[in-house]
């Protein structure tokens, strides 16, 4: 385990909180503050808690606490006694603001109205939230989904685990957690300190963040390509005299490559040195042009990386790819974003109950939470709780699944529609299949298929729970479509990855261990093994863009009402994500990318290290958890028309998605390609029933 790691982990952060005067979340560090006592509603139930426990009474909590604005906050227990007596319908002071749009559905509604209603008004919006005119329509945008972990997956397998205590030790193990320990270039920059960094990433300035982090990248990319030239030039020598005690209040000398084989030997440098170093590191690369004392850039990058995979426990190959994709003081918030876990997120199942009826069955019960953000009207973030949250009557009774935020994007992003027939082609534990079914209220048909049949039980499972009447499961590898069934109006391809987008939730990623992430993410140990070359990745590349060629195939592209790919990943590298999706627009010429519909997200890159891509990769979006405070995802929405059927086009069909098409991506052998394509085929019948 890296050194960094072991001091993990953070209690989550709010996702959205549109309304926090939270002070500086600029640095990561900072993100760890508990947010302003009063303007956070959860932290006054906690308080409120504390003290009827302490007075021994047993209450129950409200939103109409949680809404109380600042300054008629504190009146204590009776106050939430009586709030909690007009829940139980005992007083019926019942204010309609606000909610005739949503009002149409009995007692519930009507109480809800009340604990919503707040005298004064302030903090409507806010509480609105939960009364989304139409919540029940089941916009794109404000739709349900699923899942907890693994960038997809791990609801089932959680279930039941998600314990208070859990969530409890994150918060107390949070207090543990040194303060940010690497302040990064961005962090004295003056240039940095505007209104859009400034407090923490909610869903309202995710967008404002973003582009000042991609203006930093563009400062940064400025200044290296004029050190280039300098060092080009021979300049430079005239910065040798720069003190780089001023750097840090201390010398800082760079370890040759032989001194640092030496440290490795020795066991590594002391912590709190290889912390010193990175933030010498840093600095020198953000300002090289000054601090360089004489020593390439490349010298510095290597030491950093190095330096990031023994403090964070990385392997230095995954480090460096990484670390690559960002612009290097970036790359450390993305690498300390990693060591907090992400926020514990729910999404409401339409099929069986309303998202504010859940939320106040749920606070109810002692769960403290509130909405994720505008951009969905099913998503509840949960703070903390005082029983399992995987394991509560409503959980149980098919009220909700444990979905991570980031789970929720494909599926809004594909938008299926009632009546529709959907392939959800890598399904399991089937977060996103339950998310589809209910937006298409239970009507049309999704086909569930997932190549690993162990994964299928919990994914029928769920689909039971939740009581989905329109999946049919099946258990295909994803390349055998559409032999097997084609013609779908929309298809998510939610795939197989390498998963470093969730490493806050499993750590094993890190050192590519075949974990629990990648046995859940991807067909089998012997497709997804140990990722540790840039062959590893190639190959898992390979099995995706199989996948994607084969999902298109399987598209209706004279579907009345849809016609639509979604390409989605749990993970941030290039490799499986722009490079697949470019990959397929290569390939088959009738498919299209198109906006996702997504309202935030960084654009993919249309170039990287030497690639470049076709220009309308722009329309696909990236999510990173030190951006978005959500797992690191991928989501990227195709069009398919109908082919132009030529020969030549015939010739390539039988072709195109075994090796050839790889090969001239990733300069594979065709010959060894093939063991490889075979022996997935054989791992995954070998088991499988006739
Ligand atoms: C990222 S997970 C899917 C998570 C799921 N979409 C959800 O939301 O719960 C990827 C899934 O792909 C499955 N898989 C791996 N290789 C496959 C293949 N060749 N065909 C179909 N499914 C495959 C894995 O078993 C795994 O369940």
């Amino acid at each position: 385990m890296g050194r960094r790691a072991k001091n993990k982990q953070g209690a989550p952060e709010p996702l959205a909180d549109p309304d926090s005067k939270k002070s500086s979340v600029k640095k990561l560090g900072k993100r760890k503050a508990e947010p302003e006592d009063e303007e956070r509603p959860g932290k006054k139930i906690k308080e409120d808690k504390k003290a009827a426990v302490k007075e021994g009474t047993k209450r129950k909590v409200t939103f109409a606490d949680q809404k109380k604005p600042e300054g008629k906050k504190g009146k204590g227990a009776n106050e939430i006694v009586k709030k909690n007596k007009e829940v139980d319908g005992s007083e019926d002071e019942r204010s309609s603001d606000g909610w005739e749009d949503v009002d149409e559905d009995g007692d519930l509604t009507a109480e809800a109205k009340v604990l919503f209603n707040d005298s004064d008004g302030k903090g409507e919006d806010e509480w609105n939230q939960f009364n989304m005119e139409g919540e029940e329509d089941d916009d794109p945008l404000r739709g349900p989904i699923e899942e907890l972990d693994l960038g997809s997956d791990d609801e089932d397998e959680s279930d039941g685990e998600v314990l208070v205590g859990k969530l409890r030790s994150r918060r107390s193990k949070q207090q543990e957690r040194p303060e940010k320990i690497i302040p990064t270039v961005s962090d004295d920059s003056d240039e940095d300190s505007g209104d859009e960094s400034d407090g923490p990433i909610t869903m309202t300035n995710m967008e404002a963040r973003s582009h000042a982090l991609d203006a930093r990248a563009a400062r940064e990319a400025e200044l290296d390509m004029e050190e280039m030239q300098r060092a080009a030039e021979g300049d430079g020598e005239d910065d040798l005299d720069v003190d780089m005690e001023s750097i840090d209040g201390e010398g800082f000398v760079l370890p040759t490559v032989e001194e640092r084989e030496e440290q490795k030997k020795a066991g590594g440098p002391d912590v709190n040195l290889v912390q010193r170093r990175m933030r010498q590191c840093v600095r020198v690369l953000g300002n090289f042009k000054k601090l360089n004392r004489g020593r390439a850039r490349t010298e510095y990058v290597d030491q950093l990386v190095s330096d990031i995979a023994s403090y964070y426990g990385y392997n230095e190959f995954l480090t460096e790819k990484l670390f690559n994709l960002f612009p290097v003081a970036e790359a450390i918030e993305f690498f300390e974003a990693n060591e907090v876990p992400r926020p514990v997120t729910i999404r409401t199942n339409t099929l069986r109950t309303r998202r504010r009826d859940l939320a106040q069955a749920l606070i109810n019960r002692g769960v403290n939470l509130e909405p994720i953000g505008k951009w969905t009207n099913v998503g509840l973030q949960v703070f903390e709780s005082t029983v399992p949250i995987g394991a509560t009557p409503e959980y149980l009774a098919g009220h909700y699944m444990l979905q991570a935020a980031s789970s929720f994007l494909p599926v809004i992003a594909l938008s299926p529609q009632p009546n529709e027939r959907v392939l959800d082609m890598a399904s399991a534990p089937g977060g996103k299949t339950t998310h589809m079914a209910a937006l298409m209220q239970n009507t049309g048909v999704v086909f569930a298929n997932d190549a690993n049949k162990a994964r299928t039980k919990s994914l029928t499972a769920n689909v039971h729970r939740l009581g989905c009447k329109n999946v049919v499961v099946c258990s295909y590898d994803g390349r055998e479509f559409p032999k097997v069934i084609g013609g779908f109006d929309r298809i998510l391809l939610d795939a197989p990855c390498s998963g470093t987008g969730v490493i806050s939730k499993d750590a094993s990623v890190k050192v590519n261990k075949a974990s629990h992430t990648a046995l859940l993410c991807s067909l089998s140990l012997a497709d997804c093994t140990i990722f540790q070359s840039e062959r590893d990745f190639m190959l898992l590349s390979h099995l995706q863009k199989q996948l994607i060629l084969c999902a298109i195939d399987s598209v209706n592209p004279s579907s009345k009402t849809g016609g639509y790919l979604v390409y989605s990943t749990c993970s941030v590298t290039v490799d499986e994500n722009e490079a697949v999706v470019d990959y397929a627009l290569k390939k088959r010429s009738n498919v299209k990318l198109v906006e996702a519909g997504l309202e935030f997200g960084r654009p993919g890159f249309t170039s990287y290290r030497g690639k470049t891509f076709h220009q309308s990769v722009s329309m696909t979006r990236r999510f990173y958890p030190h951006v978005h405070n959500m797992d690191g995802f991928f989501v990227a929405k195709f069009k398919v028309e109908k082919p132009v059927k030529t020969k030549k086009a015939d010739e390539e069909e039988t072709t195109d998605i075994t090796a050839e098409a790889i090969e001239q991506d990733a300069g594979f052998d065709s010959e060894e390609d093939k063991q490889y394509i075979e022996r997935g085929y054989r791992m995954k019948w070998s088991n499988r029933p006739r």
